[in-house]
């Protein structure tokens, strides 16, 4: 059985993936089921006071896709697009990452529709704080642990540990109810810096295994935020060029290389990458389209699509965004030999460190940086081992290699617990 979705939409991608993979194991139509439906998407509306007293009304949502292996894990973004259907989507990789990198979590996610930039930091607290109310009767310790993503930050998970522990704690904090907080509320050393360190790790096992130079490497990253800039950090340091990044106003290219200290500091002081003095301006369209050795889409879904996929020229795609790279390009991409470290690997160093910080939370004793760090390339490695020999295996893109390994997992679980969970 093939499950299908009503209309072309992200979350209609997310489960083209994952028919992909049912079919390489043979997936049996009732576990077909179950694992291509969200089990629960609450949707709320709430008002907020705004600086100059008015009331503005906004909807955000808050999905579980699958609880088999553990509680909810997954992010909070705040975007003016986002949709409960890209939340949908968003949940499920959740699922797919935690089970590939062996964590005890399901899959969730969350978002509000609002334009974060809008809004002065007590507006930005008033939302943040009404949103987790709104939600708090999925969130928990053992029951949903938001996190960081797109536009939300470790102050933002402040304000919602700290929503969630007046309300339900006595005020005492909760520091388990989320991750991503700031270190001296309970955050883990290494949690700012987990995706984009993850991102780097993994494409260090896949210039090893494929043969990419990363001291000669041209590098062009598409989203200059927290994800994005760390990753472009952490591969300067490793001799890589970073010859070109951008963020939502478009991109700046330079072939001798960008001195990305400098890109960090200028992005710090106006805001955005666009007007550094040392590059030329590029689209994003026409960056993810410069020659380089990796493009790492850091930013939004569907950036690579049938549209330009057959003009794309890396040797390797590192994917620290969720979903930028459509079925369609997925196989255009196959078929022309460029490697894709999918999306629910690459970026799966942010939640992988986000366990880290639970398990710490609960127990309330916490690691050095160091420990975090080499537990995470740990994991990555382990990881990327068996994403790889899956996919030699069967002669599949990663991306399929890695969703059989999760759903394989997931489904495993779903079998031992007795199918409903
Ligand atoms: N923060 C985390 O721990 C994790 C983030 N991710 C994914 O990484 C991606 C980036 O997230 P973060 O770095 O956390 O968000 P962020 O909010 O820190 O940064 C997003 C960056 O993308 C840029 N951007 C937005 N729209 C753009 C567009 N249309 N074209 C080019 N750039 C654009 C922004 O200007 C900003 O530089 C998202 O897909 C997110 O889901 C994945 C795993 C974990
Ligand atoms: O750290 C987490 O729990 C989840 C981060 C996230 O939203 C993601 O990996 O897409």
């Amino acid at each position: 059985m093939v499950i299908t979705t009503p209309e072309h939409s992200l979350y209609a991608i997310a489960v083209e993936q994952f028919n992909q993979a049912a079919d390489l194991i043979g997936l049996e139509d009732e576990l077909r089921q179950i694992l291509s439906t969200c089990k629960r998407e609450l949707t709320v509306n709430f008002p907020v006071e705004m600086d100059d007293g008015s009331i503005k009304v906004f909807t955000g949502y808050r999905v579980h896709h699958n609880l088999a292996a553990g509680p909810a894990k997954g992010g909070i973004r705040y975007h003016p697009n986002v949709t409960l259907d890209e939340v949908k989507a968003l949940a499920m990789w959740m699922t797919w990452k935690c089970a590939i990198m062996g964590l005890p979590f399901g899959g969730g996610k969350g978002g509000v529709r609002v334009d974060p930039k809008l809004l002065s930091p007590g507006e930005l607290q008033n939302l943040t704080r009404r949103y987790t109310t709104e939600i708090s009767i999925l969130l928990g310790p053992h029951q949903d642990i938001p996190a960081p993503d797109v536009n939300t930050n470790p102050q933002i998970m402040a304000w919602i540990m700290d929503t969630y522990s007046m309300h339900r704690h006595g005020g005492v904090s909760v520091p388990a109810v989320v991750t991503g907080k700031p270190p001296i509320l309970g955050g883990s050393a290494g949690r700012l810096e987990a995706t984009g360190r993850g991102v780097v790790f993994a494409i260090e096992e896949a210039a090893k295994t494929y043969g990419i130079d990363l001291t000669q490497a041209r590098v062009v990253i598409q989203g200059f935020g927290n994800a994005g800039s760390t990753a472009a950090r952490l591969l300067d340091e490793l001799g890589s060029r970073i010859v070109a990044v951008s963020d939502s106003r478009g991109g700046i290219y330079n072939p001798n290389g960008l001195d990305i200290p400098a890109v960090f500091a200028f992005k710090q002081q106006t805001g955005s990458v666009i007007g550094y003095p040392e590059a030329e301006r590029v689209t994003n369209e026409e960056l993810l389209e410069l020659p380089c050795d990796i493009l790492i889409p850091a930013a939004l879904e569907e950036q690579i699509t049938e549209r330009n996929a057959a003009r794309i020229r890396a040797r390797l795609i590192a994917e620290a965004a969720n979903g930028p790279t459509t079925p369609e390009a997925d196989r255009i991409l196959f078929d022309r030999g460029i490697i894709v470290l999918p999306d629910i690997y690459a970026n799966a160093g942010g939640v992988t460190v986000s366990y880290f910080e639970w398990v710490q939370g609960l127990q309330h004793f916490y690691w050095t940086e160091e420990e975090v760090n080499s537990r995470l390339r740990a994991i990555m490695t382990r990881a990327f081992q068996a994403i790889h020999a899956t996919a030699e295996r069967y002669h599949v893109q990663l991306r399929t290699a890695a969703l059989a390994l999760a759903v394989q997992r997931v489904a495993e679980i779903t079998r031992l617990r007795g199918i409903y969970p």
